[in-house]
């Protein structure tokens, strides 16, 4: 198995461009903070290739029939699990998480597409019958959108890739995709996949660059007909303003601040157990940069002191270290801005009143490690409390009744995930009901399954990726009308 990194490239109008007009900069390794590659960014007349080029891709792809599309992505998932562990090893030296998270998020990818390449046969129509004499038939089918402009971030990077170009291609639609400059390499090789696979070159482009500059050329450009982006509600809100300018389809998965009530039935013994074990372990993947990542935890009043430590001795045992160590179980931040942003909240959190039970600081060695942090008590208007960390923090209040913890829960305007840990069914389903978020897990974090639409409610997005729902958002409905010619 490799652990050397591959230099990125952008894949352009069928070519591999190892320099572009837009310049280059650095890609790190997190673990270290060192330079591990050189990217090259894109300028205007690589964007302008790029939209052209899709627009070819789009008008030889859109006649692919389904069971042929089927057949390509089929075996690019096929592909994607062979080199499993060589994408992994360059994932986890540009990202930095644990290389066993990183396999899985590979071998998932490879499930997404296989899932999205399956909906590809059953993009069903329907008949209608016609009201009136003289018309033969109505048939109302789903056509695909078009070119797409995808954005994706720094946090899974072939994951979040592979949910929009599984649905995408799935629906005859070609591609230009923006991975996150901070993660570019990992991309490139699901590109590669998907070309070695047989898909005809024009279909996809993938390139970086000004990640601002990208966004407004591209969503502008005639050729691009929907917007699909993963990332900050911020960032979320202006390309989708840039596209409802231009009336283009828009799907934004953005971001979360996930509660998890835990009702008082599961406060002891085996049950306490279970739910301290289940909720650091999703609390400190990734280093808590996950969208969908536990933030709040609402226990019962009496409960506070015992739960608060306990999950706070647990955050402190994890082992920090680089991802390619098979000890570590947290690794470290995928970039140098997170840290200055986990300190931010710290601070502010501290001086509100909030009481610090773990961590709080970056971790005394090279890279970009925090220690897991727990705080417990936070005021509402602390800045953890109202925005998302995407870090690794967890903060525990309390709550006396449980509506008072639905309420709390459903205060921000976020509502990506939700979670709740209950023995009774009948609370199971009204928390369910109650809880306002777009996927709300009881007794388990696992909300994001390939079979399962993934997406949010409220200011978390617009839409749904993975699940039958995720290639419908590619698609367009079209009717056409027959009448008797005369
Ligand atoms: N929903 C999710 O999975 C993600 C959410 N985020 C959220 O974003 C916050 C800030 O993340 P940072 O990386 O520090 O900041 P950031 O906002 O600079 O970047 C976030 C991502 O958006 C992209 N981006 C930024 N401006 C863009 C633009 N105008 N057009 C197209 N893409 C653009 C970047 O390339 C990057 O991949 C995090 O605290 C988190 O709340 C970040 C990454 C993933
Ligand atoms: O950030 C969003 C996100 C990405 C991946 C997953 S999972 O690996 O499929 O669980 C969850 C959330």
């Amino acid at each position: 198995m490799t652990t050397t990194f591959v230099n990125p490239a952008l894949y352009v109008a069928g070519q591999w461009l190892e320099k572009a007009s837009g310049g280059a900069r650095p890609v790190f390794n997190p673990a270290t903070a060192t330079e591990i590659g050189q990217l090259p960014l894109a300028g205007p007349a690589e964007l302008a290739a790029a939209a052209e080029s899709a627009q070819h891709g789009f008008e030889q792809w859109r006649r692919v029939r389904p069971h042929d599309r089927y057949v390509i992505l089929r075996r690019a998932a096929e592909l994607l699990r062979q080199r499993a562990d060589e994408i992994a090893t360059v994932l986890t030296l540009e990202q930095g998480k644990p290389l066993a998270e990183a396999k899985r998020e590979v071998v998932l990818s490879a499930d997404i597409i296989d899932f999205q390449a399956e909906e590809a046969k059953r993009l069903y129509g329907r008949t209608v019958a016609p009201r009136v004499d003289g018309i033969l038939s109505h048939t109302v089918s789903r056509v695909p959108v078009g070119p797409v402009a995808a954005f994706t971030p720094w946090n899974f990077p072939v994951n979040l890739p592979s949910r929009k170009l599984g649905s995408a291609l799935a629906a005859g639609c070609s591609v230009v995709i923006k991975p996150a400059e901070e993660t570019p390499a990992s991309c490139m090789l699901l590109v590669r996949c998907f070309l070695d696979a047989g898909l005809p070159a024009e279909v996809i482009n993938m390139l970086c660059g000004d990640p601002a500059l990208v966004s407004s050329f591209l969503i502008e450009r005639p050729e691009i007909a929907k917007v699909s982006v993963t990332g900050s509600v911020a960032v979320g809100k202006l390309l989708g303003e840039q596209a409802a300018r231009h009336v283009k389809r828009f799907t934004g998965e953005l971001g979360g601040h996930a509660p998890v009530i835990v009702c008082e039935d599961m406060c002891e013994g085996a049950a306490l157990d279970f739910v301290l074990k289940q909720s650091v372990t999703a609390k400190y993947r990734n280093a808590g940069q996950v969208c969908a990542s536990p933030i709040r935890f609402y226990v019962p009043r009496a409960q506070l002191a015992t739960f608060s430590e306990r999950f706070a001795a647990a955050a402190q045992k994890l082992q920090l270290g680089s991802g390619l160590d098979a000890a570590t179980q947290m690794g470290p931040l995928a970039h140098a801005r997170r840290i200055e942003d986990m300190e931010r909240f710290v601070d502010d959190a501290v001086g509100q009143g909030a009481r610090l039970l773990a961590g709080g600081h970056r971790a005394d060695r090279p890279g970009w490690f925090f220690e897991p942090t727990v705080f417990a008590e936070a005021p509402p208007t602390s800045r953890l409390m109202q925005q998302e960390p995407f870090g690794p923090i967890a903060v525990i209040q309390p709550f006396d009744e449980l509506d008072d913890a639905i309420s709390q829960a459903n205060a921000l305007p976020y509502a990506l995930g939700a979670y709740a840990f209950t023995s009774d069914l009948h609370t199971a389903h009204r928390l369910g009901e109650s809880i306002e978020a777009g996927m709300v897990g009881i007794n388990h974090f696992g909300v994001s399954q390939p079979e399962l639409p993934f997406g949010g409610h409220k200011e978390s997005g617009i839409g749904q990726e993975q699940g039958a729902e995720g290639i419908t958002h590619y698609t367009e409905v079209k009717t056409i009308t027959v009448g008797q010619p005369f």
